[in-house]
């Protein structure tokens, strides 16, 4: 063996625990990124031009409803690759705000990761990452927002529009979650603000651990009858996408609950895409799935989120 080698063996860095996800050199940058986001791999990149990889089931044999469900939409292939790839890349928070009801201050402390892309319908980003009036196609006066909205990143944005095309949608918003164990959760809510418009859209992804997804009819007011419909279980596997759309949002509830022990420890990724179009949407998403506090990113050695700090780049 020759002295340059050995040298090299000598002075090479201690390997992490696990290998580091591929990615390729262009990163995504933004003024409002903490850090740079990847671009897909070429492996991944090629492969989502085969997605979906099933055509979705229709759901609606109960009142109200209709889900188009795809299991999976992202191939077998690369559903753990682009997993392992967006839990690296991004940029997490763990949101906490205060609720009043009466004179009674309650702090939430958010029960998952979030972290969230996009700007409303009134605005689009320049090539230049700068933001532009939707109508007049010049820049935005500086207040019109209270949050800093952010571009989709490269790989978030080629998964949107292969979305749009599946769906026959349009999306302006990426959404993500992650919940790091069985502890963390979202509970049951409908996603039906007044800033999505009627009947929104909303195309919903889930990568890594198995969760089961529930569903129930919202409960009908005193008068009414109460409708026959029964409540939904989906177990949610890496790679499945549920589109929910029509009177979906305005008549049922959905949850992510607690689960323990069923593997859910490993992680489980959901990624949301959205449209808004009025400002205030743009405003509610940003402060409850960004908010005020610091930057989490995944850690490969450790093999958890932990706090993000500038100089560690
Ligand atoms: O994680 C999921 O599958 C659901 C997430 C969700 O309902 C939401 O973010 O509004
Ligand atoms: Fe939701």
């Amino acid at each position: 063996m020759s002295t340059k080698r050995t040298l090299e063996g000598f002075f090479r860095p201690t390997q992490p625990k696990k290998a580091r996800v591929e990615s390729s050199e262009e990163a995504s940058t933004h003024a409002t990124y903490p850090f740079p986001v990847s671009q897909f791999p070429p492996s991944l990149k090629d492969s989502l031009g085969f997605c979906p990889a099933r055509e979705g089931r229709v759901i609606n044999e109960q009142p109200d409803l209709d889900l188009l469900y795809f299991e999976p939409y992202i191939t077998k292939r690369i559903e753990r690759e682009l997993f392992e790839f967006l839990r690296q890349e991004l940029f997490f928070y763990r949101v906490q705000y205060k609720i009043k009801r009466g004179l009674v201050e309650t702090q939430i402390n958010t029960p998952r990761f979030t972290t969230v892309f996009g700007v409303d319908e009134t605005s689009y980003f320049a090539p230049d990452g700068s933001l532009m009036d939707s109508k007049t196609k010049t820049p935005i006066p500086k207040d019109r927002y209270k949050c800093r909205p952010r571009p989709l990143p490269a790989c978030l944005d080629l998964l949107r529009k292969i979305t749009e095309g599946s769906t026959v949608e349009t999306y302006n918003f990426c959404l993500i979650n992650y919940y790091a164990s069985g502890d963390d959760s979202i509970s049951y809510h409908s996603d039906d603000e007044r800033f999505l418009g009627p009947n929104p859209a909303i195309a919903s992804f889930s990568l890594g651990a198995k969760r089961d997804f529930l569903m129930k009819h919202k409960p009908k007011s005193g008068f009414e009858t109460q409708s026959a419909t029964k409540p939904l279980k989906l177990s949610l596997a890496s790679g499945d996408m549920i589109l929910m759309r029509g009177p979906t949002q305005s008549n049922w509830l959905h949850s992510i609950p607690k689960r323990k022990g069923t593997g859910s420890e490993k992680g489980r990724i959901n990624i949301t895409f959205r449209k808004a179009i009025v400002k205030y949407g743009t405003e509610n998403y940003y402060q409850y799935n960004v908010g005020a506090g610091g930057v989490y990113k995944w850690d490969p050695n450790r093999e958890e989120m932990v706090t993000w700090k500038e100089e560690a780049m």
